[in-house]
C-alpha cells in the first residue's frame, strides 16, 4: 500500500506571525507537491459554512432529475453535468461522476439557470463562492509575496471579482459502487487530470477516501481528508492545489499536479494494493466534494511574472511537469487555455473533429433529399433570419423514404373534414367536427408532417432504421415513466444527453395520428405511449449556433414554388412569433441608437438568447404536458387493473356459491 502524500498543513490566518515565512512555506509545498491543506481557522470559510454547503449540495443532487437536465452544462462551463458526460482523462474508459458548476452571481442571484431546488439557496451560495475567491485571493497574494513578484500582489489583481473569468462552484457527487454495478475495473470516480485553474479549493467530508496525487517518480498516491494533527480541527483542513495557469505564469516553478479520484477500495477494487488507503477512510458510500477552481480574468495573458525568482528557474515548465501532459503551453490568455481544455472534457459537446466531418458527410447527403431541403428552404426563407442556421444527421432510413417520395411524387395532402355525433363523457351527445390533412389515396407511405418541437435528447438521430428510432423513442419515454427515478435511469438518460438550446424539427408519421380512447387495455398502453413520445421520432435539428449556411442561397431556394411538405401550423406560428420578437429588438435599438443602426452582432445575440430561453420554457410545457399524459395513463392502468381484479373477485365468490350448491 503506498504510503499517503505527505502534504504540508500551513495556517495562513493573519494573526499567525510572519507574513513572509507562511508565504515561503506555501510557495515550497506548491513547489514541491502542487498540493498544500490550509488550516481552516474559520478566518475566511467558516466551518458551518463549509457544512452548509455539503447540505445544499445534497439537495441539489437529490433534485429531480428533470430539474437538473434542465440546466445542463453548457459551453461557459456552466450547469449539470450527469453521469459519463465529463471525461477528465480520455484515456480512462468512463467516470461515475455527477456535478454542478455555478458560474458568477450577481447581487446575490446566479447567472445562469438553475433547478429549482436551489433557489431558495441562492443568497448562500453566492456567498460562498464569494467567500472561496476571497481565500483564493489571499493564497495568491502570498505566493506573490513568496515568489518576490513585482508587485506583490500582481497574481490577486489579475483575479479582481469585477471581471469576467472562468472561476467555478462546483459541486461533485460521485455515487456508491453499488449503485453503479456496470461499472468496469478499469472505471474511475474521476480521470487523471491537473486543474484548468490558477488555484483549486478542495473540501471534502471526512472518511471519504479516493482523492490520489501522481508524484514525480509516477506513483500514484492518496491523499488522506484529515491528515496528521488535523483530527481535532473542527473541520478538515481545505486542500488547495495548483492549477496550470499558476505553473505557466512561473514557468513551471509550482507545478500543476496530476491527480485523480478512484475507487481504490479493498471491496471494490483489485488494484487496493497499488491504490492505499488512508485510515479510517473508504470509497463504499457516496462521495461528496465541493470544488472552487479559481481563475484569472478572461483577458489574462499567461507569460511569466516579474519575478526575478521565475526568471531564473531552472527546472522549467518540461521538467516541472513531467508527467503532467495536460500542462503544455500552447495558449495565450487565460480564456483560450479555458476552452482548450473545456473542449478535450466534454467531448459530446464539442463535438470531436470526426464527429464534425462525419456531420458534414450527413450533410451533404441531406442536401440531396430536396423533400426535406425545401421544407428547410421555406423554413429559413420566411424567417428571415440572419443567424446562421444549419442542420444535423438524419437517420439513412428516413433519407431513402424521403427520396423515394420525392421519386413517386406523391400527391399533396388534402383537407379532410369529418362531423358527427360525440358522447361526452357525461353521456351527452355533442356536434364535433374533426379536420385532418390526409393524403389522398393509399399509395401513400405514411404522409409527413414537419413539427417544430424542442427536445432534450438527440441519441435517435444516430439510429440506423426508422423503427429503431421509434422504438427508441418509446423505451426512452418508458424508462422517463418509472415513477421511481433510481441512478440507473439517470445513467441511461444521461447517456443521450446533449447541449440543450437548440431547436430541433421532428418528423411525424401517419400512423401516429391522434387515436381516440379506446377501451382495450392493450390499446391504452400504446395511446399511452404515443401520447408520451407525442408520436414523433427526431430526425434532424437546427442548431443555433452550427456550421453556417449559405442564407442568400437560402432564400433564393426557398421563394420558388417547392412541392415539398408544407409546414405544419405550429411550425409556422414559431417562425411567426421569432420574426416577430426579432422586429421588437430592432425597433429598441433603433430607438436607443438612431435608424439604421442596428447591430447585426447584437441583434444575432439576443436573438440566440431569446431562443434559447424560450426553447427551455416550450421544454418545460413539454415535460408538463409529458407528466400529465404519464399521469392519467398510469391512472387509465390503475383504473383497468381495479376493474380486472373486481371482476376476478366477482368469479371467484361465484365460484364458490356454485361449489357451494353443487355440495348441498
Ligand atoms: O472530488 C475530488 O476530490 C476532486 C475533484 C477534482 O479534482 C476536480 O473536480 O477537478
Ligand atoms: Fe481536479
Amino acid at each position: 500500500m503506498a504510503n499517503p502524500a505527505s502534504i504540508p498543513v500551513i495556517d495562513i490566518s493573519e494573526s499567525q506571525g510572519d507574513q513572509v515565512h507562511t508565504a515561503k512555506q506555501l510557495v515550497d509545498a506548491a513547489a514541491q507537491h502542487g498540493f498544500v491543506y490550509i488550516r481552516n481557522t474559520g478566518q475566511y470559510i467558516s466551518p458551518a459554512n463549509v457544512e452548509q454547503a455539503f447540505s445544499v449540495s445534497k439537495v441539489l443532487f437529490e433534485s429531480p432529475f428533470e430539474d437538473k437536465q434542465r440546466c445542463k452544462i453548457e459551453k461557459n462551463n456552466q450547469g449539470w453535468v450527469g453521469m459519463h458526460t465529463e471525461s477528465l482523462d480520455p484515456k480512462t474508459q468512463r467516470e461515475t461522476l455527477k456535478s454542478f458548476n455555478f458560474g458568477a452571481f450577481t447581487e446575490s442571484k446566479a447567472t445562469q439557470p438553475i433547478p429549482k431546488s436551489m433557489e431558495p439557496y441562492e443568497a448562500d451560495l453566492a456567498t460562498f463562492r464569494e467567500s472561496c475567491h476571497n481565500l483564493c485571493r489571499r493564497l495568491l497574494l502570498l505566493f506573490g509575496i513568496g515568489l518576490e513578484v513585482d508587485p506583490p500582489d500582481f497574481f490577486a489583481e489579475a483575479h479582481s471579482p469585477d471581471k469576467a473569468s472562468g472561476s467555478i462552484l462546483r459541486f461533485l457527487y460521485y455515487p456508491p459502487p453499488r449503485a453503479t454495478p456496470t461499472a468496469q475495473e478499469s472505471d474511475v470516480r474521476a480521470g487523471a487530470h491537473s486543474d484548468y485553474g490558477s488555484v483549486t479549493l478542495l473540501f471534502r467530508l471526512k472518511g471519504q477516501a479516493g482523492l490520489e496525487i501522481l508524484t514525480p517518480t509516477k506513483d500514484w498516491v492518496p491523499v488522506p481528508v484529515c491528515p496528521p494533527g488535523t483530527e481535532k480541527d473542527p473541520s478538515p483542513p481545505i486542500l488547495v492545489n495548483i492549477g496550470d495557469l499558476l505553473s505557466y505564469w512561473t514557468n513551471g516553478l509550482l507545478r500543476s499536479t496530476v491527480h485523480r479520484v478512484t475507487f481504490a477500495d479493498s471491496e471494490t477494487s483489485k488494484n487496493a494494493h497499488t491504490a492505499g488507503l488512508t485510515n479510517g477512510e473508504s470509497t463504499k458510500d457516496p462521495r461528496y466534494s465541493i470544488v472552487y477552481f479559481c481563475h484569472p480574468a478572461d483577458d489574462t495573458r499567461l507569460t511569466a511574472v516579474p519575478s526575478e525568482r521565475v526568471q531564473s528557474f531552472q527546472g522549467g515548465l518540461a521538467t516541472a511537469n513531467a508527467g503532467n501532459p495536460y500542462a503544455e503551453r500552447k495558449v495565450l490568455t487565460a480564456d483560450e487555455h479555458l476552452k482548450m481544455r473545456l473542449q478535450a472534457t466534454y467531448l459530446e459537446m464539442y463535438g470531436s473533429e470526426e464527429r464534425e466531418q462525419k456531420s458534414q458527410a450527413k450533410m451533404k447527403q441531406f442536401a440531396r433529399v430536396s423533400i426535406f431541403n425545401s421544407v428547410l428552404n421555406k423554413a429559413y426563407a420566411s424567417t428571415g433570419l440572419s443567424r446562421n442556421l444549419g442542420l444535423t444527421i438524419i437517420p439513412p432510413s428516413i433519407h431513402t423514404m424521403a427520396k423515394e417520395r420525392a421519386v413517386v411524387k406523391e400527391p399533396a395532402r388534402e383537407r379532410k373534414e369529418t362531423s358527427g355525433d360525440k358522447v361526452t363523457k357525461k353521456g351527452k351527445s355533442k356536434k364535433h367536427t374533426e379536420t385532418r390533412y390526409d393524403t389522398a389515396d393509399d399509395k401513400s407511405r405514411g404522409g409527413v408532417s414537419v413539427n417544430l418541437q424542442p427536445v432534450e435528447d438527440t441519441s435517435m438521430v444516430d439510429s440506423l432504421d426508422l423503427e429503431d428510432a421509434k422504438s427508441s423513442v418509446n423505451k426512452k419515454s418508458k424508462i422517463k415513466t418509472k415513477s421511481k427515478e433510481d441512478e440507473q435511469h439517470e445513467v441511461e438518460d444521461d447517456k443521450g444527453a446533449t447541449q440543450g438550446g437548440a431547436m430541433f424539427f421532428s418528423i411525424g408519421t401517419n400512423d401516429a395520428k391522434k387515436e381516440t380512447e379506446s377501451q382495450n387495455d392493450e390499446q391504452d398502453e400504446v395511446e399511452a405511449e404515443k401520447e408520451i413520445s407525442q408520436g414523433y421520432v427526431e430526425f434532424f435539428s437546427i442548431d443555433t449556433n452550427p456550421t453556417p449556411v449559405d442564407l442568400a442561397a437560402v432564400r433564393v431556394a426557398g421563394a420558388e414554388n417547392s412541392t415539398g411538405p408544407k409546414l405544419n401550423r405550429e411550425a409556422r406560428r414559431e417562425i411567426r412569433l421569432i420574426e416577430k420578437q426579432r422586429e421588437i429588438f430592432i425597433k429598441k435599438m433603433e430607438k436607443q441608437l438612431g435608424e439604421d443602426s442596428v447591430d447585426e452582432a447584437l441583434l444575432q445575440k439576443q436573438m440566440d438568447k431569446w431562443i434559447r430561453k424560450r426553447d427551455l420554457m416550450t421544454r418545460d410545457r413539454h415535460q408538463r404536458k409529458e407528466l400529465r399524459a404519464r399521469q392519467s395513463a398510469a391512472a387509465r392502468r390503475q383504473k383497468k387493473f381495479t376493474q380486472k381484479q373486481e371482476k376476478q373477485e366477482k368469479i371467484k365468490s361465484l365460484r364458490t356459491q356454485l361449489s357451494k350448491m353443487d355440495e348441498l
